[in-house]
């Protein structure tokens, strides 16, 4: 269904998330392996290490690389190189390199090393939100609404793109209703945020949870609006990805080698592998702009650095047919 009606489905806003090529369809990733994936690391993992890290992924074709966090240190000390990350690595013009702020002093922190596209984040669900943030739901889509005000002065052109956890489960209170998704979702858009990233943070979620939840979702905005974010925790992953392709989602974040997992979501492993997605997505006909084999060498890169097999099935099967 995804290659076929993909153009049928796209909204007019979405043309440029597609090639030119008529015949492929084009998905978008948004790699959030820095940030997402290194930040639940018990250890530290060194700043140079960080850098040739994305170096590495900055050569893949990967047009978006989420690469770090300005969030409080105390609550996550692994992103707390984040200004000497940011400084340091070796940036692309190509390349868009989001950093995830959470109030208005991780905005002024990114903004004066010259970061150009910030993520804020809210949760669908009370319980996340108070142990991620130390504040409730509508607290948490307040101090995005302060950010916003703040970038208007400190750089207006300043891309947001918005995150809302726990979309489907919370490690806390459980099933998450659509409405409360749709909420927050609407907020964060007239916040002006540019696109949604729809977070599976525990990774519970189904084809039919994600659907229903999604459906729900293009009642009140269109597909160009939203991407999808998936932890894998259960192996429903690429699963959930079909689905939000199927209904005109294009935009997937993931993360190579499957690293991650969130301090504050317990048990839950990392996204969606970004070797495996690649695979999956050129298996189907679309493109990418990815090349699979530099995508599996720094994949390959962080596993050996951070000492822990990967979680990528495809760099299992493919690292050895490709190096060795
Ligand atoms: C929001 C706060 C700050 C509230 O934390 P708080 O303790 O309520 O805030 P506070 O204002 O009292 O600040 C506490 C201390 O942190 C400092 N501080 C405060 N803000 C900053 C900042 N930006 N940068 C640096 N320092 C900061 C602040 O100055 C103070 O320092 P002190 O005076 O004690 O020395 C905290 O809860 C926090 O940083 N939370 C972030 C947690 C986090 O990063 N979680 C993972 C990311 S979300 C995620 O992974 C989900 C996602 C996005 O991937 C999608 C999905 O999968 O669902």
């Amino acid at each position: 269904m995804f290659a076929n009606t993909v153009r049928s489905l796209l909204p007019r806003r979405a043309q440029s998330h597609f090639k030119r090529n008529l015949h492929k369809p084009f998905v978008k990733i948004v790699e959030v392996g820095p940030r997402d994936g290194l930040q639940n690391e018990p250890t530290h993992v060194p700043t140079d290490v960080k850098i040739e890290f994305i170096n590495k992924l900055s050569e893949t074709g990967l047009q978006s690389i989420e690469v770090t966090s300005f969030v409080s240190p105390k609550w996550v000390p692994q992103m707390g190189d984040n200004t000497e990350v940011f400084t340091k690595i070796a940036k692309k013009p190509s390349i868009s390199y989001p950093v995830l702020v959470p109030n208005v002093k991780g905005l002024e922190a990114a903004v004066s090393v010259g970061a150009k596209e910030i993520a804020v984040f809210a949760s669908a669900s009370e319980g996340f939100s108070r142990k991620n943030t130390n504040c409730s739901t509508q607290e948490g889509v307040n101090r995005i609404k302060e950010i916003v005000e703040k970038t208007k002065s400190l750089d207006s052109t300043l891309r947001i793109r918005g995150y809302i956890s726990c979309v489907v489960g919370c490690p806390y209170d459980g099933y998450i209703q659509p409405k409360a998704v749709t909420t927050i979702c609407e907020s964060l858009l007239s916040l002006g945020c540019y696109e949604i990233s729809l977070g599976d943070t525990i990774g519970v979620g189904t084809r039919s949870t994600m659907e229903k939840m999604i459906k729900d979702l293009l009642k009140i905005t269109s597909a160009d609006k939203l991407a999808i974010h998936c932890h894998d925790t259960y192996g429903q992953a690429l699963v959930n990805i079909c689905t939000a392709l199927d209904l005109g989602i294009r935009v997937v974040d993931s993360s190579v080698s499957g690293l991650g997992g969130c301090p504050y979501a317990a048990g839950a492993t990392g996204n969606v592998a970004s070797e495996d997605l690649v695979y999956m997505l050129h298996g189907m006909g679309a493109e990418t702009g990815v090349d699979l084999k530099k995508l599996i060498s720094a994949g390959h890169f962080i596993s050996e650095k951070i000492k822990k097999p990967t979680a990528s099935r495809v760099n299992k099967a493919m690292y050895k047919k490709y190096f060795q």
